[in-house]
């Protein structure tokens, strides 16, 4: 492991901002749910289709780098009976808790993204009732470092039946090698037959988030099913997006996104 970049990254971190890192990705113009054209809707539909499947299902799901993002999970509840929400920073960690509890005054509003989700799921879910079943359900908000060989330390023993990571890995490592050892480290936290579902950036170099600005493994097309393949994983789907130039508005360099749903082998 790259210890000195490990080190400078966490370093740079420190001065992430959460509600700079949400108005840049989870407001218009990203996040417009006229059309399954934006990033938003395309991202939200990936895992709704996945979960819809019935094929990822457990007692225990472990979001790897939740951020101050709840969308990722919207689809999983139905399917987990634990939910554990995981990042390095505790202001993220503590932005997840206050609205798991209401608490979040300055918080932010993902009402548009659980009435979309409600939506495309077609079940006619009030989405108050999804709201509520996942904050019930969001257990654990867990402490994580990704380049540890067990991420979660002594707080987490036994493996989970599935895992999820929304724009971590990728934007968490200094470079590929550490990339390629934080995702053996994660894989860990998984038990064999165990499914895991990743959406992540594709030719990223950098992304801000407030007054910080962080670096990010450029990742292709490639690169992500061969991460999964060596890892010991059988890849179900994969979808990739394309950012159209007016999603392009200067918050990052990312060329587009992919969604992986992969299973490691028993
Ligand atoms: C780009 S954000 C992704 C947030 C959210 N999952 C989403 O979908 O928008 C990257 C997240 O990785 C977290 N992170 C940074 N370094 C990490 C590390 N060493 N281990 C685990 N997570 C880390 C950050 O705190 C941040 O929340
Ligand atoms: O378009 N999006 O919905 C979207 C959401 C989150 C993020 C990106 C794009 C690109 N940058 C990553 C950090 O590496 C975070």
């Amino acid at each position: 492991m790259n210890a000195i970049g490990v080190a400078a990254m966490a370093e740079n971190y420190q001065r992430f901002d959460p509600l700079a890192y949400l108005q840049n990705n989870y407001v218009a113009p990203r996040a417009n749910f006229t059309s399954e054209e934006f990033v938003v809707p395309w991202k939200l539909r990936c895992l709704a289709d996945a979960f819809a499947t019935g094929k990822i299902t457990g007692h225990t799901l472990i979001d790897i780098g939740t951020g101050p993002t709840i969308y990722q999970l919207l689809s999983a509840c139905d399917y987990f009976e634990e939910i554990v929400a995981t990042d390095f920073l505790e202001v993220n960690r503590t932005f997840i808790h206050n609205w798991v509890h209401n608490e979040d005054k300055d918080g932010f509003d993902w009402s548009p993204y659980i009435q979309h989700v409600c939506k495309i799921e077609g079940k006619g879910e009030p989405w108050k009732e999804k709201e509520q079943k996942l904050k019930k359900k969001l257990k654990k908000i867990l402490p994580i470092d990704i380049h540890q060989p067990d991420p979660l330390g002594s707080l987490f023993s036994q493996p989970a039946d599935a895992l999820i990571s929304t724009f971590c890995l990728e934007a968490a490592s200094p470079d590929r090698p550490s990339f390629d050892k934080a995702f053996q480290n994660v894989t860990r936290l998984l038990k064999p037959g165990g499914h895991f579902l990743m959406i992540g950036a594709l030719e990223e170099s950098f992304y801000l988030a407030g007054e910080v600005k962080l670096t990010v493994v450029p990742l292709s097309e490639v690169d992500i099913k061969e991460s999964f393949a060596k890892n010991g994983y059988r890849i179900h789907d994969f979808h990739s997006y394309k950012m159209p130039p007016t999603l392009k508005i200067g918050v990052d360099d990312v060329q587009g996104i992919f969604f992986i749903h992969a299973q490691k082998f028993a």
